[in-house]
């Protein structure tokens, strides 16, 4: 998946059980804008969702799945369930939780990733972290990519943007790393992914901006009501 997304766009199309626009249906749709206006790939939630792109685009597919657990904060593909749920979808590539977070189930890591690589050897592993430190921890343990994704969403970079200060998080990451770094988080307008590309990821996926017409809607209900 990797050498078919270099230097381009992938369009994140979720929606939560809580979300307007909650469908795999849908979900499916919003893939198939996304394949024609030039997307190289599509990040997705859930196996149903995925399975239901499948059948709408050819792109490959970056697979997560949500789910909650009590006692740990780690959402992102969180155990070895979620993981036998994505192989089950088809998709190339996995993200998953990176970060220093204690994971449900006493799960770790280590475990997972040996898991996933005896099961299915040929999809490829995005680590998902929020620190510098997690994504050399994350090229040590072998995995094929960065996201930047969870950057302001853990209890220790909470409320930061992935583009404060240009984007120096994102470039302090590509500098610390040599596995490719996916810039994703907050991506909202397309000066912002030329930047991404300008300070040198790999590619960008963007999600809200483009597939989530709520904070589309409240971002000009903001600028004047
Ligand atoms: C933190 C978290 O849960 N991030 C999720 C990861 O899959 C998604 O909800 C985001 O939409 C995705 O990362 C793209 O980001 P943005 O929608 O900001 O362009």
């Amino acid at each position: 998946m990797l050498a078919q997304v270099k230097n381009g766009l992938i369009v994140s199309c979720q929606a939560l059980p809580d979300e307007p626009l909650h469908s795999s249906f849908i979900m499916s749709k919003l893939a198939l804008a996304a394949f024609q206006g030039g997307a190289c790939g599509i990040r997705a939630n859930t196996k149903e969702d995925i399975v239901e792109i499948k059948k709408e685009v050819p792109l490959p597919i970056i697979g997560i799945v949500k789910r909650d657990y009590q006692g740990s904060s780690v959402f992102i593909t969180a155990t070895k369930k979620e993981i036998d749920e994505l192989i089950e979808s088809g998709c190339e590539m996995i993200a998953m939780d990176a970060t220093d977070r204690r994971r449900p189930k006493s799960a770790t890591i280590r475990d997972i990733i040996k898991h996933t690589n005896r099961s299915a050897p040929h999809v490829e592993l995005m680590a998902d972290i929020a620190t510098v430190e997690e994504a050399i921890s994350a090229q040590k343990l072998g995995f094929d990519c960065i996201s930047t994704t969870l950057h302001g969403y853990t209890e220790g970079t909470n409320g930061k943007k992935l583009y404060d200060d240009d984007f120096s998080f994102l470039k302090k990451v590509i500098e610390h790393v040599s596995i490719p770094v996916i810039a994703e988080g907050n991506i909202v307008t397309p000066d912002m992914y030329k930047r991404c590309k300008e300070i040198g990821a790999f590619a960008c996926v963007v999600g809200g901006a483009i597939t989530r017409p709520k904070e589309i809607t409240k971002r000009f209900i903001n600028v004047c009501g």
